[in-house]
């Protein structure tokens, strides 16, 4: 299938030590994509380079076949491309529902409509987005009094709000319980399904990796060690090695 993200020869030094070293990636649009790897390989630091965080000392990232190696995170943005991060980055001190209100605001240049049309369509928007999310009864709670699986749910809202085609997820999961776990799984997959939406997440759960990635990508040191489906990537003997002192292969 066509690529919706394309990444060719990254790389990316911090001072001597080449964090990511000559990635070539290619992510199919619809296609639910992890990336995997023990702690040190490198997964955000390409995650900043795709999503224009960081800039790549060498190669080059296509979305949707433009070149977007040198262009700036809010251009990245307006074409599709967005990402939520390893702590999320949500108001704690507004609700769900005005989180998602003041992103839906900032989204739609809605300048223009007279307030009360313009307010309709804010709390219509947010609703549907909660009820997206399962979060119709956390609505009115401050995010900073949700639990940490809500709070990410409601950062995965504020992404939505930019109707990406391509969304990068930093550990969806990480610090949640095995409910909560569940929960964004299940949310993440009627998303995918639903609204045809891209997904590429990294994930140190493999249980989570193997429950919803069609495709996966391991990085080791900086570069790419294997590619395939779960199943491929389960056998891969060299997976295994990289992995060896690290729990997170077993079972
Ligand atoms: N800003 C920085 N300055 C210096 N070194 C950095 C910086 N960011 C990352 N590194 C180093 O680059 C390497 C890759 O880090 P990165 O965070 O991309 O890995 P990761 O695979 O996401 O790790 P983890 O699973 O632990 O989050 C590590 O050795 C890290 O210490």
């Amino acid at each position: 299938m066509r690529p919706i993200l394309r990444a060719e020869g990254l790389s990316k030094a911090f001072g001597r030590l080449l964090a990511v070293s000559g990635v070539n990636l290619e992510v199919a649009a619809g296609s639910i994509h992890a990336i995997i790897g023990p702690n040190g390989a490198g997964k955000s630091t390409l995650f900043d380079l795709l999503s224009g965080a960081k800039r790549p000392d060498r190669g080059r990232v296509y979305f949707l076949d433009k070149e977007i190696t040198h262009i700036a995170v809010e251009e990245r943005i307006r074409l599709g491309l967005s990402r939520t991060f390893q702590v999320p980055q949500v108001f704690t001190n507004l609700t769900a529902r005005e989180n998602l209100i003041i992103a839906l605001e900032a989204a739609h240049s809605l300048s223009s409509y007279p307030w009360p049309r313009k307010s309709r369509f804010l709390e219509e928007e947010a609703s549907a987005l909660l009820e997206r999310l399962g979060l119709e009864e956390q609505a009115s709670r401050l995010v900073g009094e949700l639990a940490h699986g809500d709070q990410r749910l409601v950062e995965i809202g504020l992404a939505l709000c930019l109707r990406p085609k391509l969304l990068l997820l930093d550990e969806p999961t990480a610090g949640m319980s095995d409910a909560e776990t569940w929960r964004t799984v299940q949310t993440l997959k009627s998303l995918h399904r639903e609204e045809g939406l891209t997904l590429l997440f990294i994930e140190h759960d493999m249980a989570v990796v193997f429950g919803i990635a069609d495709r996966v990508t391991v990085l080791h040191l900086g570069e790419v060690l294997a590619e395939g489906t779960p199943d491929e990537i389960a056998k891969d003997e060299k997976v295994q090695a990289a992995y060896l002192g690290e729990e997170v292969m077993a079972g």
